[in-house]
C-alpha cells in the first residue's frame, strides 16, 4: 500500500487518513496549512466525490483554500461559519503533553485564530514530529512590518533575560526577500534549541510591542495523531496516553486513495 509514495509521504497521508474519518457530514471544519494539511484536504475531496461527504471549510491559508476549491469543498470564511466543530492541521514539533511549535509554513496566525475557533483541534503529523522538549525546530514570531527591527531587538531582550541568552534570531526570507505572511507581516525565527519553560516564554514575547503572534500552540490541541511510514498510527490525548493502532487496510481505503491516484 502507498509504496508510490517517499517514506514521508507516507507517514503523512497516514495520519491525515486517520484523521479524516473524525470528519462527518454537516461539520463545520478548519483545514490547516502544509503539506501534512494538504493530504488531509485531498482526501476530504475525494470522500466529497465519492461519498457525498458534506462540510463548511475554513482555511487557515490563500494556498489551503485555493487548494480546498479545487478538490471541490464547499469553502467560507471564519465569519460566515461561526463556531466550528473540528479543525485538523500540522505542526512542527509536538511534545507529550500536546503543546506544538507550529508556523513553519507562515500561517500561524491564522493557523491559531482558526483553531481557537473550534471545538476541537487535531493536529496531524509523521512520526519525527514528537519531540520530548519544544525548541529544536525555530520558533516562528509573526510581527507587524513597521519598526521590525526594534521589535527583533526587544525579542533579544526578553531572551537574554531568560536561560535563552545566545539564541539567535533570523527574520524568513523566501525567493531572496523577506517573507511576507496571509496578513502582510514578517516572521521571525527564533533559534533556541530547546525551551524549557514553554508557559512562561509565550506571554512574554506576546508582550513586546509589534509582535502579533507566536508560533507557540499552548492548551488548544485535544488530540495529535502521529503516522508512521509502515501505516502504523499513533495517538496522543490529552491525558499524555498513547493509542497505537494497525494501518487500516480496508476497501474504502483502496476506494479513497485510488481516487488521489495512488495504488497499492
Ligand atoms: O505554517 C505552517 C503550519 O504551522 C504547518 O502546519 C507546519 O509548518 C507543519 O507543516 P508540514 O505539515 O508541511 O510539516
Amino acid at each position: 500500500m502507498l509504496d508510490r509514495l517517499d517514506p514521508p509521504d507516507r507517514a503523512k497521508l497516514t495520519a491525515a487518513y486517520h484523521a479524516m474519518q473524525f470528519v462527518e457530514d454537516d461539520m463545520r471544519i478548519g483545514l490547516g496549512t502544509g503539506s501534512t494539511a494538504e493530504w488531509l484536504v485531498r482526501l476530504l475531496g475525494a470522500r466529497s466525490y465519492l461519498e457525498g461527504l458534506r462540510v463548511v471549510a475554513v482555511s487557515t491559508s490563500e494556498r489551503t483554500e485555493a487548494l480546498a476549491r479545487s478538490v471541490g469543498l464547499r469553502t467560507a470564511t471564519l465569519e460566515e461559519a461561526g463556531w466550528l466543530d473540528l479543525t485538523i492541521d500540522g505542526a512542527d514539533e509536538v511534545d507529550p503533553v500536546l503543546s506544538l511549535i507550529k508556523g513553519g509554513g507562515g500561517s500561524l496566525l491564522r493557523e491559531k485564530i482558526v483553531a481557537a475557533a473550534s471545538e476541537r483541534m487535531v493536529v496531524i503529523a509523521d512520526d519525527g514530529k514528537r519531540v520530548d522538549t519544544l525548541g529544536a525546530f525555530p520558533l516562528p514570531v509573526e510581527v507587524v512590518r513597521f519598526g521590525w527591527t526594534a521589535t527583533r531587538k526587544l525579542i533579544e531582550d526578553v531572551l537574554s533575560s531568560t536561560d535563552l541568552d545566545g539564541s539567535t534570531i533570523s527574520p524568513r526570507m523566501k525567493d531572496g526577500a523577506r517573507f511576507v505572511t496571509d496578513e502582510g507581516h514578517y516572521i521571525l525565527d527564533l533559534h533556541l534549541e530547546y525551551i524549557d519553560d514553554v508557559d512562561s516564554l509565550a506571554p512574554r514575547l506576546l508582550a513586546v510591542p509589534g509582535v502579533v503572534e507566536t508560533g507557540l500552540f499552548i492548551d488548544i490541541a485535544d488530540t495529535a495523531v502521529f503516522g508512521f511510514a509502515s501505516g502504523e498510527v499513533h495517538e496522543l490525548g490529552a491525558d499524555g496516553e498513547t493509542r497505537r493502532l494497525d494501518p487500516p487496510q480496508d476497501e474504502r481505503m483502496q476506494r479513497i486513495l485510488a481516487q488521489l491516484d495512488i495504488r497499492g
